[in-house]
């Protein structure tokens, strides 16, 4: 199959299809992956458009249409409101827009395909049964690409114009500012406007700049290590929920990751804010003026505290050399007071370097901080101060730079493996979601069978919140005795009959989908078509009742249908309706198809009837204490159930009062 045999391919999306997936090969190829994301990537694209031309592709290799199953609106609509149901409950958008895909039709090998993929699902589903694997793929969002933020206290300067030129078309220069310098004194200009100025390439000495770091290499991680690990940073809760959903899923023996120990490991040490001995340098560089005063004042209150106890004996030496030439009254309180100055200069310096954990030639910077000096009030050299802060402030930039280049060096290479991952666990979500979802409510894989038939045990309308379970069969479907392939169903109102159909009409889609359906067993024929016709309110005009008539012409045509129809009688007066509905019985029949009518004129319409017809019924068994209906949902073969309006009237009779009443009793006695 080539890429313009797709029904809906013309030249140009052909020409289109080609030119965004690179060839025409390359573009059949992701629609028939199902590639609904990379297709939307293309202008004018809709999601809408997107999935039905998949469908059409994936139809096309099995010779059917997406539409040739579902033939009337109603039976499309009852897709459509499975699909919102099974969509609504993908973790991921890769599950919503792939599960969307599916649809129901003829081909046998198509369905078979399509079972085999679900199945598997199932089976995962069923081994990670417990796992909050869900929550984690649910977090698993389109990575993010590359974003715009750039380093601006750094910059990176070569020495040829070929070598700049590299760097910006491998888009460095996006990230970090890139110059081009022919000098010593270009680059020590350069130098000024920067913390620090890697230089790439040999043909410039500049050992005399100490700003300046020869580049030891020009890949990005050395140049740019925040470019490499931005992009982990920016996808952090996404990579995060990969490695956990991976890890359960390695776990649990589904699937296996080489390589993600590796991966979580490093994600881990992206937190490089966290690491002990930076965030001990960012805290003097924060701390450290603030400590330095609370030091010093405390200092001060300490001298002033002990000076109230000081006296002082001066002996006459210390007086004749004080006054004598060149003497001077402080030498000798300082030498006398030295000591206490001494003991609270340590023990303030102490209280400082101990509140900032400070180490070796750190605690030696206080000496200069906070100087060893016998004068009061103490006060801090606010230059050492900030030599001391900006010393820091430069140690902690080079190693937050060194580990940033450690990490970025280890995880440069490991993107292509983030974006393998993050590519499987989307597809495998893709099977996972539809295994939960048959988990969750119980589905299970119909079998098939050669005859038209479908009949299932114990099915369950989806559309229900808390449905009662209920078996009904027509055809040969070994299920049960009653094997007549039309069937009209009669019974109480609200007995559930349109709940019923409803419910074939689910059975019949999704086994056609290939996917599992909610029943305990169900056995069923590959059809080619499924009609279904709703419920029509009130009797139509001659006009209405015309177009009507011109639908169900379609049923005229060969082929192995299954029709459900529901009260087609509103259509007419009830004697043609009859006639009209036992002659598309018969018509149908005769034509192999299979075919259940909701009817409440079953008996006319047997009457009309020249084919083998059954009348099934859903009966009400009287009235609960509330005066409701108590009715048993599944039908009985071979019997013919009334509507039971004498139950709504004994209800009336029992809820009423007076005369109101005796109305509705003597009403009631008319049926008795
Ligand atoms: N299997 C079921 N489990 C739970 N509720 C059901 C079931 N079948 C029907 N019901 C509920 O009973 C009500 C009537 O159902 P439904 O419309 O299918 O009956 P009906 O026989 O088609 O009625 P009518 O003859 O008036 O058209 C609905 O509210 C429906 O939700």
């Amino acid at each position: 199959m080539r890429l313009i045999d797709v029904p809906g391919v013309g030249a140009k999306l052909n020409e289109r299809l080609a030119a965004h997936y690179g060839d025409e090969d390359s573009a059949l190829e992701a629609l028939l992956r199902g590639d609904v994301a990379g297709l939307q990537g293309m202008r004018g694209m809709s999601q809408r458009q997107a999935v039905a031309l998949v469908q059409r592709a994936r139809g096309a290799v099995y010779s059917v249409k997406p539409t040739d199953f579902l033939v009337t609106e109603e039976a499309v609509r009852i897709y459509d409101s499975l699909m919102e149901l099974l969509t609504s409950q993908a973790h991921t958008d890769r599950a919503r827009e792939k599960l969307a895909t599916y649809f129901p039709s003829s081909s046998r090998n198509m369905v078979d395909e399509n079972r085999r993929f679900a199945e598997s699902a199932i089976t995962s589903a069923s081994l990670l049964a417990g796992c909050d694997l869900s929550v984690h793929l649910s977090r698993i969002k389109p990575l993010r690409k590359e974003a715009a933020a750039r380093v601006r206290n750094r910059a990176v300067a070569v020495d040829s114009p070929s070598a700049i030129r590299a760097l910006k078309e491998r888009g460095v220069d996006r990230a970090i500012d890139v110059h081009l310098v022919e000098s010593l004194r270009e680059l020590r200009d350069l130098a000024q406007g920067y913390d620090r100025v890697t230089l790439l390439g040999g043909s410039i000495d500049s050992f005399a700049l100490p700003e300046i770091e020869e580049a030891e290499s020009d890949e990005d991680w050395y140049l740019v290590p925040e470019r490499v690990l931005r992009r982990y940073q920016e996808n952090g809760p996404i990579l995060e929920a990969m490695v956990e959903a991976a890890e359960v899923l390695a776990e649990s023996k589904v699937a296996s990751f080489e390589g993600l120990d590796d991966l979580s490991e490093r994600l881990a040490r992206l937190k490089v804010d966290e690491d002990p001995e930076l965030l001990r340098l960012d805290r003097i560089i924060a701390e450290a003026e603030g400590r330095v005063a609370e030091a010093v004042g405390w200092g001060n209150a300490e001298l002033k505290k002990r000076m109230e106890r000081f006296s002082l004996t001066l002996a006459g030496d210390d007086l004749l050399s004080a006054l004598g030439r060149g003497g001077d009254l402080r030498d000798v309180f300082k030498s006398r007071m030295g000591e206490t100055f001494n003991e609270v200069l340590k023990e303030a310096r102490d209280m400082a370097s101990t509140d900032l954990e400070m180490k070796g030639a750190e605690r030696a910077s206080l000496e200069e901080i906070i100087p060893q000096e016998v004068r009061y009030p103490l006060e801090e050299d606010r230059e050492a101060l900030i030599r001391f802060v900006q010393e820091v402030r430069k140690r902690a930039e080079a190693k937050r730079l060194n580990s940033l280049r450690d990490l970025a060096r280890e995880l440069a290479g490991r993107w292509s493996f983030v974006e393998a991952l993050h590519e499987e666990l989307l597809e495998f979500d893709v099977g996972y979601s539809l295994g939960t979802f048959a988990l969750e409510r119980g589905l299970l894989m119909p079998t098939f069978a050669e005859e038209g038939c479908v009949g299932f045990i114990e099915g369950r309308n989806l559309f229900l919140q808390d449905p009662e379970p209920v078996s009904y069969s027509v055809g040969p479907t070994g299920l049960v005795e009653a094997e007549e392939r039309t069937a009209i169903l009669s019974g109480v109102n609200s007995g559930g009959k349109t709940t019923l159909l409803e419910l074939v009409a689910q059975v019949v889609i999704l086994a056609h989908m290939g996917f599992p359906v909610p029943a305990a067993a169900c056995r069923i024929t590959i059809f080619d078509s499924l009609y279904y016709f709703g419920k029509s309110r009130g009797t139509l005009g001659a006009g209405a009742f015309e177009a009507t008539m011109r639908k169900f012409s379609v049923l005229a045509g060969g082929g192995r249908k299954i029709v459900l129809a529901d009260e087609l009688e509103a259509i007419t007066e009830p004697g043609a309706s009859a006639k009209i509905i036992a002659s598309l019985l018969d018509e149908l029949s005769r034509g192999g198809s299979v075919a259940i009518f909701v009817s409440h004129l079953a008996e006319d319409v047997a009457r009309f009837s020249e084919e083998d017809l059954r009348i099934d019924g859903i009966d009400a068994l009287g009235l609960d204490e509330d005066g409701e209906l108590i009715v048993d949902r599944t039908p009985v073969y071979y019997r013919l159930a009334k509507s039971t309006p004498e139950l709504i009237i004994e209800r009336l009779a029992r809820t009423s009062e007076g005369e109101e009443r005796e109305f509705y009793s003597r009403l009631l006695s008319k049926f008795r």
